[in-house]
């Protein structure tokens, strides 16, 4: 076995959850979460460049591939990284057996993320686990070879894992302060990963007004994920559970390109203080229900964290079942009201009312909702030219993704 250094830290008492940080991107993001103390859930760095491993504070750490790359990492090729996992395909086996949900840390672009992750995706499907992924797209500036690295990774990764969550880096550019360094617009994007996985993991493992278990989360994400819809947002003091949906909604997350308007299938957590109540919850189920998740199933769980105090944090994850089908709109077509396909597929389990009806054999469920071009798209005979760079922009690049803009047909 290639690892540097091999020590388990503390698991959860229920679900076996691991993070996985795969590459240079998904080494850093794994470190962050060692430095916030992030503790419960065995975090793990697969690489290929071992003087990076050997730099990270993590304990748990493998170098992977070793035969291939001498250590020195893939040069940014796909097909090294992939070679390198299949070589070591049974370190990887080792890390994912046993374990119920996964969450793959990467950033796509480079060689190790993009070749290696699709990997440790299909073999902990494998052994049974959920996996969901959290991927960093890279900037525009990086050039279109990466962009269209990074888009073939994340299509590999739509088509393997449950759930694929990606943070495009041009986002937190417009985030960031302007003179805040490259490091630190990465830990901003980084603590999104950070709050995501420790929602989910609060939603596992502390005793709720709504308990979620494993079983519903793993039903829940049991189809392959198309477009995925994931946002965060939180308030705090006397109103704080309407200040956190407003927060939500502005989650910068939930405007991008790469994310679907609406969701197939919604998971809503709700983590807040001592001082949440029913009527908070309640409130937060429908505002949430009804901007993201018309028509589809939503699951809802609400937990108590005494150290959030007066706070609410709400977790969104959706799941829909379109993969990308550019330039084809489906028209919708329904049947009258006393149709007896209607059916009643919202599980609103946060208050007594009636779920809606939802006509749900009725509509395509392969209808798109928004407009998609794929980012990647090749220049053709202007593939080696320099881009159009204007103050820090590649004017190439449609202005509707330089700014974040979703066309919604
Ligand atoms: N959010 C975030 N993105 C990062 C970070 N580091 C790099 N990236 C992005 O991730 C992409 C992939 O870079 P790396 O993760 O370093 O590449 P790799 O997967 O290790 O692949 P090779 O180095 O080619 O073997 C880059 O193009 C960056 O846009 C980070 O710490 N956080």
């Amino acid at each position: 076995m290639s690892d540097l250094e091999n020590e388990d830290i503390g698991t959860p008492t229920g679900v076996r959850m691991k993070v996985i940080g795969v590459g240079g991107a998904g080494s850093n993001i794994v470190d962050r979460l060692v430095l916030s103390q992030f503790s419960g859930v065995e975090l793990v760095a697969v690489n290929t460049d071992q003087q990076a491993l050997s730099d990270s504070p993590i304990v748990s750490k493998r170098c992977i591939g070793k035969t291939v790359t001498g250590g020195l990492g893939t040069g940014g090729d796909v097909e090294v990284g992939e070679e390198a996992a299949r070589k070591d395909v049974e370190v990887i086996d080792e890390l994912v057996k046993d374990v119920d949900l996964l969450f793959i840390a990467a950033g796509l672009g480079g060689g190790t993320g993009t070749g290696v992750a699709p990997i440790i995706a299909e073999q902990a499907l494998r052994e049974g686990a959920i996996v969901i992924a959290f991927v960093a797209l890279p900037f525009t500036i990086e050039r279109a070879r990466r962009a269209n690295t990074a888009q073939e990774g994340l299509r590999r990764l739509r088509d393997t894992c449950n759930a694929v969550v990606p943070l495009p880096n041009d986002l937190l550019i417009q985030e960031s302060d302007p003179d805040a360094s490259l490091l630190d617009a990465f830990a901003k994007a980084d603590a999104w990963i950070e709050k995501a996985i420790k929602s989910i993991w609060c939603m596992m493992n502390k005793t709720g007004m709504i308990n979620l278990d494993f079983a519903q989360l793993r039903q829940m994400l049991a189809k392959k994920a198309g477009k995925t819809l994931f946002g965060i947002g939180a308030g705090a003091g006397e109103n704080a559970a309407a200040e956190a949906i407003e927060n939500l909604k502005l989650c910068p997350l939930l405007h991008t390109p790469e994310f679907s308007k609406k969701a197939d299938q919604l998971l809503v957590n709700i983590v807040g203080g001592t001082r949440i109540g029913m009527a908070d919850t309640q409130m937060i189920m429908e505002a949430v229900a009804e901007e993201f998740g018309a028509d589809a199933n939503v699951t809802m769980g609400a937990v108590v964290d005494e150290e959030l105090g007066d706070s609410v944090e709400i977790c969104i994850l959706g799941t829909s079942e379109v993969t990308s089908v550019p330039f084809t709109k489906v028209v919708k077509t329904r049947k009258p009201s006393t149709d007896s396909g209607i059916s009643s597929s919202t599980q609103s389990k946060a208050h007594g009312s009636k779920p809606k009806p939802t006509a749900t054999k009725t509509f395509s469920s392969a209808s798109q909702e928004e407009f998609s071009f794929s980012e990647g798209d090749p220049k053709g005979e202007f593939e080696n030219s320099s881009g159009t760079l204007f103050e820090g922009q590649d004017l190439d690049a449609p202005t509707y993704l330089r700014r974040g803009v979703k066309i919604v047909l």
